[in-house]
């Protein structure tokens, strides 16, 4: 393999470094600029901070000029990383619509957004790692070797974190979608899908809570990360934003494209979680046998498959299962593909999004009734949130699970599928479930 070549102007430098164990709350604790977390399973954790790239696009066009842009960061660079876990990768995510308003709670959020953090520590198998990413001009080895040292020394120094997670409370809570609005929704969408105009919607409500005090993201996330050990974990800061943190832990992988093997996951239909493992067994089995649920289920494998197919070699859909979580009990069916060529994830990430999981069937249909519908903007909620790397491999979540804080704010957004049978009640009372996982962490709440 011939030696990475700086070429032009655009120039990267990444160095990494094996470094002693590090609290990644205390490292957290520890950054004041703004930063991402990754955390997925069977993947390495990644805590970053600062920016040494930022990627930004917007409308309808946002995944291929991200692509774009990525592929021309990657082009160049100087890069020993020591391990693959430590490599040079872009995190971030896209707006679940073409266009996002810029509304409270997203008005720091453009239509994507990608991240190139210029510190990074990633908790592998293979040990801790401390990389440090330097682009432009100015990117000099010397000068991201010496930036390498310096947080090194500094992060090793850190004091472990001792206290315990401090939840910052709710105060008053209340959700801008009402209970007769909704019930009017869930009777207006269920008649259009018994006329035939649609056959599946999902419809979200956003919750806005005034919070007791300051959040602390590392403590959010480390509770989060017990209670939902099998999601995706992720935590997104805008720049220059006031402390605002976009955070989830979603059940639901969108796509992971490693060189031409493709994973992603059918995920809908939901029951909730039984008082003893007895009843647990029992509602998975209603929920496996139910109808309603079946069929919701069964809409998002078959697009899924066919939103692959123009891409895939073969393709394989797993066994139906039971996906049991902290609050709630999902319909999940894993599939597994070949891609016919070599494809960058960004390309499948604009095949699938949304899926019927959180759009609906037929697409357009059911993304313009959801952008009738509901009265608050979406954002990233329900959205791909994940990273890239130079090959054009990456994972993706779909942003579920999921909440905007600010210092004394939070929102939290949660959907249900509807299909022709969907009961408005019942849905409402699912919302609440789907809730529940960020609410626990955010009133303290023991979870399971
Ligand atoms: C849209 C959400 O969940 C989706 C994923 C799993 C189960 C779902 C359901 O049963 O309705 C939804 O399709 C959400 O959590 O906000």
């Amino acid at each position: 393999m011939s030696p990475p070549q700086i070429t032009d102007r655009q120039a990267l430098v990444s160095r990494a470094t094996p470094i002693n164990n590090v609290d990644i709350r205390a490292v957290l604790d520890a950054t004041t600029e703004p930063r991402i977390v990754w955390g997925a399973p069977d993947q390495a954790t990644v805590v970053g901070w600062g920016s040494a790239a930022t990627l930004v696009a917007n409308g309808p066009d946002r995944f291929s000029e991200i692509q774009t842009q990525a592929e021309a960061l990657f082009s160049s660079g100087d890069v020993h990383a020591g391990t693959e876990a430590a490599r040079p990768r872009l995190f971030g995510g896209f707006s679940f619509h073409e266009q996002t308003a810029a509304r409270s709670p997203w008005n720091a959020f453009p239509d994507a957004r990608f991240v190139f953090p210029r510190v990074q520590v990633t908790y592998a198998d293979s040990g801790v790692w401390l990389t440090v990413n330097a682009v432009g001009t100015d990117a000099t080895p010397t000068q991201v070797e010496d930036t390498l040292q310096q947080a090194k020394d500094r992060l090793e120094s850190l004091e472990p974190h001792s206290h315990d997670p401090v939840a910052p409370g709710i105060g008053e809570s209340h959700r801008t979608t009402t209970k007769q609005a909704w019930t009017e929704s869930v009777n207006e969408a269920t008649r259009r899908i018994n006329a035939g105009e649609l056959q599946k919607v999902v419809l979200a409500q956003a919750l806005e809570a005034s919070l007791a005090s300051e959040p602390s993201i590392g403590d959010i996330l480390n509770q989060l990360s017990v209670s939902y050990p099998n999601c995706h974990l992720f935590a997104i800061e805008p720049p220059a934003s006031e402390r605002i943190s976009f955070f989830g832990a979603s059940p639901e992988r969108l796509v992971s494209v490693h060189g031409r093997t493709v994973e992603t996951d059918a995920l809908a239909g939901t029951t909730g979680r039984g008082e003893t493992p007895a009843e647990d067994e029992w509602l998975a089995e209603e929920l496996l046998a139910d109808p309603k649920n079946t069929h919701e289920h069964q809409l998002v494998v078959e697009t899924i498959r066919e939103q692959l197919k123009p891409y895939v070699a073969s393709i394989s859909v797993g066994d139906r299962r039971v996906k049991r979580l902290a609050t709630v009990q999902h319909l999940h069916t894993p599939i597994t593909a070949e891609l016919a060529t070599d494809e960058h994830v960004l390309s499948l990430v604009e095949a699938l999004h949304p899926t019927p999981a959180v759009g609906g069937l037929p697409p357009e249909k059911a993304l313009e009734t959801i952008i009738r519908t509901e009265p608050f903007e979406r954002g990233w909620y329900a959205a791909p949130v994940g990273w890239i790397d130079a090959a054009g491999n990456g994972t993706f979540a779909v942003a579920l699970r999921s909440a905007v804080t600010t210092p004394t704010t939070a929102t939290l957004f949660a959907g249900v599928g509807l299909v022709a049978d969907s009961d408005p009640d019942a849905e409402w009372d699912e919302v609440e479930l789907k809730y529940r996982s960020i609410l626990d962490v955010l009133e303290g709440s023991s979870v399971r």
